[in-house]
Formats: structure tokens, C-alpha cells, sequence
């Protein structure tokens, strides 16, 4: 997730505070891609900052002024205030605890709430009387006043709205956007109590330059979150619906796309592999929601049906692939470029690749990898192939370009040619080569 810090200390700025007139002391619940680019933006506008997480090993290496996230950078960790620290003791020195804790689902594709009901425990055992506990976890409408709040009663033995304050705000901040990090995107805040609501909007406008925009209500503002991702599964689930259906009328997807995107309104989006921790995750939060009152978001389930079987689809173009080009499937190689689970980024946690992979490989194919932004041997474990540290096509059969980095715009399709066997293809799983360019180099071109 872009944090816009790095820009400053790339050109070698030096860390200069930006006080903002408010000097309370807020502690970040989490330090993971969202929490900690959190507490470092707090530290800069020169609020006091705890950085508290459960997990000692990341507060040791934080502390020793390394970036966890990949997303800041060692010097912007090393330079700031924060005190990370893995004891819930300090937490009774804040003022506003800001809770940025992971919201997963379970293996039924429920809402798995642990973390968040975990946290409100600890925070609750050590806030003081007056503090406001903010969630940011994408949670389902509703979660923030049944899940958080009745832990943090049940903890502290205060009572909500009196003796202490809730409010919601989610992290919209999109990660490898450098254009859109914490600071560029409005930050929507909801309260139910209309002080609570502009002193938290207040303290957010100390480090959002983009503004904040309030809801009446903590369920409009979680609503609100869910809902942005749920639009995206969607609108994805489109793409991906068009790009199977073309492929077997025999129509180039993104010739299409790219004539239907002349027009003013038309969405731009691509087909893909559908991954990360949220877009997969979050629709089932909102669905989870609406069936409890008895409504089944069809359309919004539907998507995620969609999505989910892209990896099987792209395996199996895959597979057909090498069968069309003569080869048999137990003796190829086919070579995997882009491992993480969107492009020019690094986390490879939640990427869909591995499902195209595995399925490859239970046809006998030898499956290679490369990624300029994933750790080769962490990738290698957790893929179960070997992930190269520089590509190589020697022997190979095929490329599958699964997500794709900006950095293989200047693929060598003609070096690669040179070390493959005879026919290779290409499948280009999200359209983004250029179709005749990858023919002319002598590749037999796919895409979903
Ligand atoms: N990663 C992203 O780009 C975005 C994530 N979100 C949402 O933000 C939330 C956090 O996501 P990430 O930062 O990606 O998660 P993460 O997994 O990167 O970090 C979560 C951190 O919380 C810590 N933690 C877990 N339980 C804890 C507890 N009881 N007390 C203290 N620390 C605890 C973990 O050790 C970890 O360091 C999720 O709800 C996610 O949906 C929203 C927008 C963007
Ligand atoms: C509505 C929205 O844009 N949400 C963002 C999203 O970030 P995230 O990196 O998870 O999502 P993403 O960029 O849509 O990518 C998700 C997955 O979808 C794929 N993808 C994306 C766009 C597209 O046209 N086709 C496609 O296949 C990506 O390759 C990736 O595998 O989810 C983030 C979150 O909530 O964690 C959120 O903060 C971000 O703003």
C-alpha cells in the first residue's frame, strides 16, 4: 500500500515534523500494511505514537528500524518516533487507539472476527476512562457496535458511549497506488455521537490531506467499505465473464475492450486472476450481513462464484495450450512470470497464481517461476515450485504471464524464443501484451 512517504527520504529530505496543534498520544493497534504506515503518518504531523503489536519478532525488527511492509522504506521506519512495542501495558497511555487488526474469513467463507474481538480484549484490559477506540479492519456492517464495543466493555467495565468512545474509519488506501496512499484518499469517519464524530474527523484531517467525509452512523461507514470492494469483485467478474465467453466465439477480448472503452462511461477494467486479502474476502462480509436479515445478495455471491474459478479456467488454457502446440503435458516445462497477486507489487500471501500452478502440476507439467518483487526462496516454499531469481526459458514450452509487472512490458520475447523448445506459446492471462507483436516473435499468443 503507497504511504507517500517515501517520496521525501528517496530525495534524501530530512524527516521534518509538520505539527498540526494537537499533541495527544494515539496507539496503533497492529503494525501490518495498514497500521504502520498509520503510525509513522501520525508520528510525522507530531502526535505521540505507540506502534503496538502482538507479534514480538516484527516489533524487534521495526525497532531495529527495518520496514516490515515494503511499502515505506527502512529510513522512513529507522527516522520516526513511534515507540513499537508488543506490551498492551502501554496502551494506557493513549488517548485514541486506533485498531488496524486482519479481518479474514474462515474456511466456510465467514467472517472470522478473532483478531478484531482479540484486540478489544487487550484494549479494553488497559484503556483509560475518555479514550476513543477507532476500527479501521474492513469489517460487515454492524461489527464495530456488536463485536468491538461489548469487548471492550466486557474488558475495561465502562460503558460505551459514556465512559469511553467508538467510532469507525476504514483504510482505503490502495496498495502499489503511489498516487493513492493514506494521505490521497478522502477518509470516511463514522460516529454515532456527533462530538465523537468531528473530534475523530478532526484528528484525521491532521494527516489526510484529501479530506474527510462523515457518516451519521458507525454502519454507513463500514457499510461504505465493504461496498467499494464488492463494487470492484463485480465489475472484475464482468471482464471475466466477457473474456471466457469471447474466447470461445473467437474474439479478441481486449479489441473489444479497448473499442467498447471509447466510450465516456465505460468502466476500465481487465480480466484476472481475482486476489489479495480483500476484494476475495470482503464481498462474503457484506453477504454474511444482508442473509442475516434474511436477503441472499445474489449477484454479489455470483461474482465471487466468477472469480473464484479463474485460476481453474487459466490452467486449463494452459494445459490446451501445450496440447495444441504438440507437446505432452508429462514431459513440458512451462515457465510462470509474475507470482504475486497483483502487478508492481510484492505480497504474494493471498495470490491466486499458486492455483494455476498446482493445477499444472497435477498434469505432470514442470512448472517454473519468476517474480522481480517476490523473495525466490520464500515464493519457492510457498508455491512449491522453483521460483528463479533471474528468468530462464531454456527448455520450456511455454510462458504463462499470470500477473503482469510492469517490468515485462520489456520482456525479451526474442531471447526467450532462442532458449525454448519448438512451437512455445504465451498466455497472457490479463490481456496486456500486444497479440501480434507475441505471434511475430514466433509464439503461438493466449489470453483469457
Ligand atoms: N492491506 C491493505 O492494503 C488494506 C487492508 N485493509 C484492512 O485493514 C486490516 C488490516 O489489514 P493489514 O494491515 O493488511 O493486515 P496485516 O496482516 O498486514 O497486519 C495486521 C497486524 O495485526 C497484528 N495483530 C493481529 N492481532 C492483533 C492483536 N490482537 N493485537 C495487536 N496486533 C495484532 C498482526 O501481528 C499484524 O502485524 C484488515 O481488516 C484489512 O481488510 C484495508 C485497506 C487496505
Ligand atoms: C475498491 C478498491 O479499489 N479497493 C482496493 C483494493 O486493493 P487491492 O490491492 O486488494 O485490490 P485490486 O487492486 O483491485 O486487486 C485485487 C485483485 O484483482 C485483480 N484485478 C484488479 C483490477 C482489474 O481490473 N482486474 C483484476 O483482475 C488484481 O490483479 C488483484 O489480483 O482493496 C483494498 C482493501 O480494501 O484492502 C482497498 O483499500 C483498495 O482501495
Amino acid at each position: 500500500m503507497s504511504s507517500g512517504l517515501t517520496g521525501a527520504r528517496r530525495h534524501g529530505e530530512s524527516r521534518h515534523v509538520e505539527p498540526v496543534g494537537r499533541t495527544e498520544t494515539i496507539c496503533v493497534v497492529g503494525l501490518g500494511y495498514v497500521g504502520l504506515p498509520l503510525a509513522v503518518h501520525f508520528d510525522r504531523v507530531d502526535q505521540q505514537v505507540i506502534g503496538y503489536d502482538i507479534d514480538d519478532d516484527k516489533i524487534g525488527t521495526l525497532s531495529e528500524g527495518v520496514d516490515t511492509t515494503g511499502d515505506l522504506s527502512d529510513a522512513v521506519v529507522a527516522d520516526s518516533d513511534v515507540e513499537f512495542t508488543s506490551d498492551p501495558a502501554t496502551i494506557t497511555d493513549a488517548d485514541y487507539v486506533i485498531v488496524t487488526v486482519p479481518t479474514p474469513v474462515d474456511e466456510m467463507e465467514n467472517p472470522d472476527l478473532r483478531f478484531v474481538e482479540s484486540a478489544g480484549e487487550t484494549v479494553g484490559e488497559h484503556m483509560t476512562p475518555d479514550t476513543t477506540v477507532v476500527l479501521e479492519s474492513t469489517v460487515f456492517p454492524g461489527a464495530t457496535r456488536s463485536v468491538l464495543a461489548p469487548a471492550l466493555e466486557e474488558a475495561s467495565g465502562l460503558t460505551e458511549g459514556e465512559e469511553f468512545f467508538v467510532a469507525y474509519s476504514p483504510e482505503r488506501a490502495t496498495p502499489g497506488d503511489e498516487k493513492h496512499g493514506l494521505r490521497d484518499v478522502v477518509k470516511v469517519v463514522g460516529a454515532d455521537d456527533p462530538a465523537v464524530l468531528e473530534d475523530v474527523a478532526d484528528l484525521y484531517e491532521c494527516v489526510v490531506d484529501a479530506g474527510v467525509h462523515r457518516t451519521s452512523s458507525l454502519e454507513a461507514a463500514e457499510a461504505s467499505k465493504v461496498v467499494e470492494n464488492v463494487q470492484r469483485d463485480l465489475n472484475i467478474a464482468l471482464m471475466n465473464e466477457l473474456a471466457v465467453a469471447f474466447d470461445r466465439i473467437g474474439i479478441n477480448t481486449q479489441e473489444v475492450l479497448d473499442a467498447a472503452g471509447t466510450k465516456w462511461n465505460f468502466h476500465d477494467y481487465s480480466p484476472g486472476l481475482v486476489g489479495g486479502h480483500c476484494i476475495p474476502v470482503d464481498p462474503f462480509y457484506f453477504a454474511y450481513r444482508s442473509k442475516m436479515e434474511g436477503y441472499v445478495p445474489e449477484l454479489t455471491l455470483k461474482a465471487r462464484d466468477v472469480n473464484r474459478r479463474m485460476p481453474e479456467h487459466v490452467s486449463e488454457l494452459a494445459l490446451k495450450t501445450l496440447n495444441d502446440c504438440g507437446n505432452v503435458l508429462g514431459e513440458s516445462r512451462v515457465v510462470v512470470l509474475g507470482l504475486t497477486y497483483k502487478p508492481n507489487v510484492a505480497d504474494i500471501r493471498t495470490s491466486k497464481v499458486d492455483g494455476v500452478i498446482d493445477t499444472m502440476q497435477e498434469y505432470g507439467v514442470d512448472v517454473l517461476g519468476f517474480d522481480p518483487y517476490a523473495d525466490p526462496e520464500q515464493t519457492s516454499q510457498a508455491f512449491g515450485i522453483d521460483v528463479m531469481d533471474q528468468p530462464s526459458f531454456e527448455n520450456a514450452d511455454g510462458i504463462v504471464l499470470a500477473t503482469p509487472h510492469d517490468v515485462f512490458e520489456s520482456l525479451d520475447l526474442d531471447a526467450a524464443r532462442e532458449e525454448m523448445n519448438d512451437d512455445p506459446f504465451l498466455l497472457d492471462v490479463c490481456g496486456e501484451l500486444d497479440a501480434e507483436e507475441v505471434v511475430g516473435h514466433g509464439f503461438t499468443y493466449r489470453r483469457v
